[in-house]
């Protein structure tokens, strides 16, 4: 299995393009199951998600097509996709599929819509906790769906459609948004949707049903209003840039030093972390074309979080804010409320010589000089990064094994911190 070596001390200065949010073209291209016409996606970025996505929607008869390079696109590597679900043979999502990753389960919403029917197995994921799918089933409930779970699937079907209600969700969940606002922009009447989540990309997911013709107000605020319409056509939108692949390189030249320009990227959709690493003595101003991290050669000061629903600091870097506070001056404490078991990355941190204790849902890092640098594996993506970032302030080597978790969600890692000067490589076999 590949692994990913990095000798740690350099610093890192050039220039990181910064690639489509893998957040916003999951749900976007669930979203092509809406319509039989040809949904074109600009800025996808080429991640394991993504293909796996790619594997189920084909599954259910979603023709895509990958656009060759454009003028205009420069030397990026995003791409331009045509998805087309023109006839959908088969309203089922199986295990073997959908188990790999969570927003696989979000094709209930879109098949259930259009087909009537959708039966998806439960999710897998990222290992960060138990994740339920109870606000997915009350939400399409509410929606007149009936829903049945056995043999490990979820069986919903609306016979005679779907149809508006208003509905309050209990707890803010990005992927029930997502589900809701796709299902009910095919559903007879008017929804409200209350406690919506307000992150960036169900405004992303709502800009690209409008465009297919769905009538969504409010998205980007607590209350979503949607007026079903009949069918909807194709369209062309764009994933916005990945503000949590933005967030960590920003982390990763604090923990180095140096000075480097985040092309593409901008500070609205993740505000809060711009703040707080601020406080910590990171500097990141906007340009014409990205955000500029800079960091001298004075030390990090110490800060403290706690991860909370958009607008609040993101639980997805949650991790990485831990890798930068291990060589912080003083004492941060990090405290995670989304997810009851996201600190798989603290034991793999100590490993490096972090100094990390951890009562319930808090972790106090107290920051050390020196890391120096050791074998590490994670249990998920953000976390996995996490240990990339420490080991590129550490002493000497560190390997970070199962590397498959990074190439859920970082295009080209290694290529581009290894531009901006970082000693790291990736180790096959
Ligand atoms: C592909 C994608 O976009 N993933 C993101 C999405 O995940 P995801 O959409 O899975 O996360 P949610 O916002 O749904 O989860 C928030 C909380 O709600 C709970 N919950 C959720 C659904 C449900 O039916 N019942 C329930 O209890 C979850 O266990 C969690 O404690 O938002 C998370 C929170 O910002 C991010 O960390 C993930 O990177
Ligand atoms: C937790 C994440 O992804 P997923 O919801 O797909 O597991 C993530 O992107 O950090």
């Amino acid at each position: 299995m590949d692994s990913i070596r990095i000798v740690g001390g350099h610093e890192l200065n050039g220039t990181i393009p910064i690639s489509g949010a893998k957040n916003a073209a999951l749900p976007l291209m669930i979203a092509s199951l809406l319509t039989d016409d040809t949904l074109t996606l600009e800025n996808v970025p080429h991640l394991a998600d993504v293909e796996q996505l790619i594997r189920i929607l084909s599954n259910h008869g979603v023709d895509y097509a990958v656009k060759g390079r454009r003028r205009a696109e420069g030397q990026g590597y995003a791409r331009t996709v045509d998805f087309t679900a023109r006839d959908i043979v088969d309203i089922t999502a199986p295990y073997e599929l959908v188990s790999k990753m969570r927003a696989s389960f979000w094709v209930i919403g879109p098949l259930l819509a259009r087909m009537g029917e959708a039966r998806v197995s439960l999710p897998g994921g990222c290992a960060i906790g138990t994740r339920p799918v109870d606000l997915f089933i009350e939400v399409l409930e509410a929606l007149g769906a009936q829903i049945e779970i056995e043999n490990g699937y979820v069986h919903a079907t609306a016979g005679s459609g779907l149809t508006g209600a208003h509905y309050r969700f209990p707890k803010v969940s990005v992927g029930a948004t997502h589900v809701a606002l796709m299902a009910a922009s095919l559903a007879n009447g008017q929804t409200v949707i209350d406690n919506a989540a307000c992150e960036p990309e169900v405004v992303c997911l709502a800009e690209c049903l409008n465009a297919m013709g769905a009538k969504i107000e409010g998205a980007g605020t607590r209350t979503i209003t949607i007026d079903g319409v009949t069918s909807l056509s194709g369209a062309r939108h764009r994933v916005i840039a990945d503000r949590i692949e933005t967030g960590t390189y920003a982390m990763a030249v604090g923990m180095t030093g140096g000075n480097v320009l985040l092309k593409g990227a901008e500070a609205s959709s993740w505000q809060t972390a711009v703040d707080v690493l601020g406080e910590t003595g990171i500097d990141i101003t906007a340009e014409e074309d990205g955000l500029r991290v800079y960091r001298n050669g004075n030390g990090l000061k110490a800060a403290d979080v706690t991860t909370e629903p958009f607008p609040g600091f993101p639980t997805d870097l949650q991790a990485q804010f831990m890798g930068l506070m291990t060589k912080a001056n003083g004492v941060s404490h990090i405290t995670e409320t989304i997810f009851e078991n996201r600190f798989m990355h603290v034991q793999e941190l100590a490993r490096l010589g972090a100094d990390i204790t951890l009562n319930g849902q808090t972790a106090t890092v107290t920051g050390v000089p020196v890391l120096k640098g050791a074998p590490v594996m994670a249990t998920d993506l953000r976390a996995s990064v996490s240990l990339v970032i420490a080991g590129l302030a550490a002493e000497g080597e560190t390997r970070v094994n199962r590397v498959y978790h990074l190439d859920r969600g970082f295009e080209r890692l290694e290529e581009k911190l290894g531009a901006c000067g970082a000693e790291i490589a990736r180790v096959s076999g």
